[in-house]
């Protein structure tokens, strides 16, 4: 808001006055259900802090409307994303932009949330377009594999933009926190201990709650690999095997999350499995995501139906990680011969591509505990 004295004059004065103390500006890249919240959340802190401009850019993956109508133009005439966030104001400071070149010019402080399979693309688009020093944040839960093993997004972002990046992952379903339900995230920081505050002071709300912690990694795998975990909660929703069974796949789960984390990263901490990204994360993807959502529908149609069919069915655009997830995952179990230490990870996968039936996610479960206790053991 304006500082105001009195007299035209020192309105205008102040006003430059105030604009030179607004350094950071902030630009969101991607605007889906998440994308949407989390620029709503930053949004209303940019308000209140003064060294924020107020105006924050979300980039918008431009598509046309049922009505004819642009989605940005929609966006900053009625505020609202009415495709992946309907019935939510998020503010006349979230302006839409669908040029990404415009949307991150002069901003030093880019939130990246995408679904994951775009990212890659969106950061070579990016290449030389961002500040040096602009600090940046992953929200996307996901990773791609390369020719010489796994590679996170936040380390996608640094090699590419050349800028450190830190992650904030957690039980976040977005359309609660759309609605100001309370909710806890983590947010990961690898060196810059500074930045890590600084986002944690910027996403702060008295209902969403940020806790820091230093193990980049540990934070991002719990996000990516939990969408796994949600797919065969899904599935055995779908089985109708009860909450017993659904309680004993997130155990394992969590489990196998531990251990592949730990082979691939060792620094990674156990504690950053009690965070909000680690096991909170598990219980409200398994029971209130969207992962859960299409697998169950996938299980109720016993394989027959694809999960790409349920997807666009059920989410109308938005987009599922966890098999796409599972498939990479996969590839590195089966690169370094883990598949049987993985029992539930590789039955995910398996299912998901036709080569188990549905049914395998109880019948592999069974074999679970033993063999990741097994592949666990250097840890004990
Ligand atoms: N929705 C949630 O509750 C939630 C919560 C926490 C984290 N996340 C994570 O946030 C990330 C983003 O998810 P979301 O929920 O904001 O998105 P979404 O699944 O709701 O929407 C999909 C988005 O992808 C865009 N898109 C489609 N094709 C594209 C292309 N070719 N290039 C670029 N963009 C394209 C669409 O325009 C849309 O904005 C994911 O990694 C997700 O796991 C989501
Ligand atoms: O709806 P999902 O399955 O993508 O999960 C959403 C969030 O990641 C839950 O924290």
């Amino acid at each position: 808001m304006p500082l105001f004295l009195g007299g035209e004059q020192n309105h205008v004065k102040l006003n430059v006055i105030e604009n030179q103390m607004k350094q950071e500006k902030i630009a969101v890249i991607g605007s889906g259900n998440w994308g949407s919240v989390s620029a709503k959340l930053v949004a209303e802190n940019a308000l209140s802090c003064p060294y924020y401009h107020d105006e924050v850019r979300m980039w918008v993956y431009e598509e046309i409307l049922p009505s004819g109508e642009k989605l940005t133009d929609v966006i900053n005439n009625t505020h609202e994303n009415v495709k992946y966030l309907p019935n939510i104001n998020l503010g006349l400071n979230v302006v839409a932009d669908p040029e990404l070149h415009n949307a991150v010019k002069d901003a030093t402080m880019l939130i990246f949330v995408t679904p994951h399979q775009f990212v890659e693309g969106i950061c070579k688009r990016l290449q030389g377009n961002v500040r040096h020093d602009a600090k940046a944040i992953s929200l996307i839960k996901g990773m791609e594999v390369k020719k010489d093993g796994p590679c996170m997004i936040s380390s996608l972002i640094t090699e590419i933009l050349g800028i450190e990046c830190c992650v904030l992952m957690g039980a976040n379903i977005a359309n609660e926190i759309a609605l100001e339900k309370f909710s806890e995230a983590t947010i990961g920081y690898r060196d810059d201990k500074k930045a890590a505050e600084k986002w944690g002071e910027l996403f702060s709300k008295s209902y969403f709650h940020v806790n820091i912690v230093n193990d980049v990694e540990g934070v991002e795998l719990c996000g990516t690999l939990k969408n796994i975990v949600a797919i065969a909660a899904g599935l055995v929703d779908g089985l109708q095997m009860g909450n017993n069974t659904k309680a004993a796949i997130m155990r394992i789960g969590l489990r196998e999350m531990r251990v592949f984390s730990k082979l691939i990263f060792p620094s990674v901490r156990d504690s950053t499995f009690f965070e909000s990204c680690g096991v909170a994360d598990v219980i409200t993807t398994c029971l209130g995501g969207r992962n859960r959502k299409v697998a169950e529908a996938f299980a109720r149609h016993d394989g027959q139906r694809s999960f790409d069919e349920l997807e666009a069915e059920l989410l109308q655009g938005q987009k599922l990680q966890g098999v796409s997830t599972a498939a990479e995952i996969f590839e590195v179990l089966k690169a370094r011969k883990w598949e049987e230490q993985f029992p539930l990870f590789t039955t995910v996968h398996k299912i998901a591509t036709g080569i188990l039936p549905v049914n395998a996610v109880v019948k592999y479960s069974e074999h679970a505990p033993r063999m990741v206790v097994e592949a666990a053991a250097q840890y004990y």
